[in-house]
């Protein structure tokens, strides 16, 4: 009985001893954060208007990104390569193992430099963007080098480039795609909703209404990506498509229908791609739906370079979509995949040639002063589809605009042809919005912007006076 009780009451003291010492580190941290925050200059403010996002602004997704995300990803990329080095081993042979040493103390170095808020630094080596990438890090001011001062745009590109650089200087691991294991596993989870999906979208005629249909499937495929939304795609994904209207902020997908079967012959569709799996699947279905019902001659894939932003499509995973689905045991997949490669054969589908701009820092509005290439090649479009966060932050130049300001307006000049938007809100910047639309979310869940909930469909509509491209 007494020893019961001594044993509570050491209890008892051992859990209050734990809950001081809690709020005691707690405390440390908040001091830590406070002095941090002084040094760099992070006020505890929202984004100002019409400035650009940063993590500056303490109460905004920049600075949480910049404080916790990034960091946390760095960390677990670290872990993964640690659990995955027998596999890695096993085929880039044992030396693999001193390589991925190397790498795993550069990205930890690297996690330091975002916790520590240090200057951006020149890249070195010879790969293609090296010059451009130092260009453009030299003419920063200084008040705009850093992790948390710089362009939030700016400091998340710079770290996928950073962790590409990583890696461009191993011997055995320099070609490694360190994402494409996630990439291959979000895709053979979900078979057997593209089965479904594939099933029930099939054979859909022109039509007005299929068309926007079809428009939708690419936009909602978009929640899924394994930077923010790592949850796969509900298996009643289709289903729940007419639930996901409520979602919907803004629907110009009639606007977007007018725009092709108003368009001069041949029409061309680019799509910019973001994410691999279900997202590249959608977006290869809604391609397909294009040139079968003959609203466009062509539809031409943009992908990123260089491993990005963890899910984005590079043209390795393009090519493994297509023979995934192709060689699938499932046969509505596989004559899926056949009809991609008769796509990919008679040149309906152009995969576009490995392009640095979509991973550089620059937004949309420098394309034809930096690349007047691909810029003039854009215009060749009768439509060109921006998919995902990502792409509309760079079209939007990571401003914090107005939220009711029109699309075509924060493009500030970027308007090659028609352009579109397909994006599931990831991030607190907006345009295009009915008003009173953030104040009455953000009343429900302040939090509404980061969960890719909510999407919207937006044109910049581009009147041609002739079939000729304007530049
Ligand atoms: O794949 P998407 O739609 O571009 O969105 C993912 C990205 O969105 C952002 O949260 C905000 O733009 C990035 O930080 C994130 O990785």
């Amino acid at each position: 009985m007494f020893s019961d009780k001594m044993d509570q009451s050491t209890e008892l003291t051992s859990q209050t001893e734990i809950d001081s010492a809690v709020v005691h580190s707690v405390k440390i941290q908040e001091t830590e954060d406070l002095v941090f925050n002084e040094k760099h200059q992070i006020f505890d403010i929202a984004p100002r208007p019409h400035v650009e996002l940063s993590g500056h602004f303490l109460r905004s997704f920049a600075y949480f990104t910049l404080k916790h995300r990034s960091p946390m990803m760095l960390g677990e990329m670290i872990s993964f390569l640690h659990d995955y080095e027998p596999k890695i081993m096993e085929t880039f042979g044992s030396y693999a193992h001193f390589d991925l040493k190397r790498i795993c103390w550069s990205l930890q170095l690297l996690r330091d430099e975002v916790q520590e808020n240090q200057e951006f630094q020149l890249f070195h080596g010879k790969a293609p963007d090296v010059e451009d990438w130092n260009r453009f890090i030299s003419t920063l001011d200084e008040d705009r080098n850093r992790w948390f001062s710089s362009v939030w745009l700016h400091a998340e590109c710079y770290m996928y480039r950073r962790i590409w650089a990583i890696f461009r200087r191993s011997d055995l691991l320099s070609s490694y795609d360190y994402f494409s294991q996630k990439k291959i596993d979000a895709t053979t989870s979900v078979v057997k909703l593209m089965r479904d999906v594939i099933m029930g979208m099939r054979g859909m005629l022109r039509s007005q209404e299929k068309f926007q249909r079809m428009l939708k499937l690419s936009l909602w495929s978009n929640r899924c990506d394994l930077s923010i939304n790592k949850q796969a795609p509900d298996a009643q994904f289709l289903k729940l498509m007419a639930d996901y209207e409520s979602d919907l902020l803004v629907d110009q997908s009639a606007d977007v229908w007018r725009v092709l079967t108003e368009a001069w012959d041949p029409v061309y569709v680019d799509i910019v791609c973001d994410n691999a799996g279900f997202e590249l699947f959608s977006d290869l279905l809604l391609a397909e739906y294009l040139i079968e019902t003959g609203l466009a001659l062509k539809v031409r894939f943009h992908v990123k370079a260089i491993p990005w932003f963890i899910s984005d499509v590079t043209k390795q995973d393009f090519l493994w979509m297509l023979r995934f689905l192709r060689s699938h045991k499932t046969a509505e997949i596989a004559a899926f995949g056949r009809r991609l490669r008769r796509y990919m054969r008679d040149r309906s589908f152009v995969l576009c040639d490995t392009c640095y701009f979509w991973t550089s820092p620059h937004d949309c509005s420098q394309m034809k002063k930096r690349l007047p290439c691909l810029y003039v090649s854009l215009s060749e479009a009768a439509l060109v589809i921006f998919k995902g966060d990502l792409n509309y932050r760079k079209l939007l130049g990571d401003i914090n605009w107005d939220y009711t300001a029109p699309l075509i307006e924060c493009m500030r000049g970027f308007f090659p042809t028609s352009v579109c938007a397909l994006r599931t809100i990831k991030s607190d910047i907006y345009c295009g919005l009915p008003i009173c639309t953030v104040e009455w979310l953000s009343e429900d869940d302040p939090q509404w912007m980061r969960t890719g909930k909510k999407g919207v469909i937006q044109v910049a509509v581009m009147h041609r006076l002739s079939g000729d491209a304007l530049v």
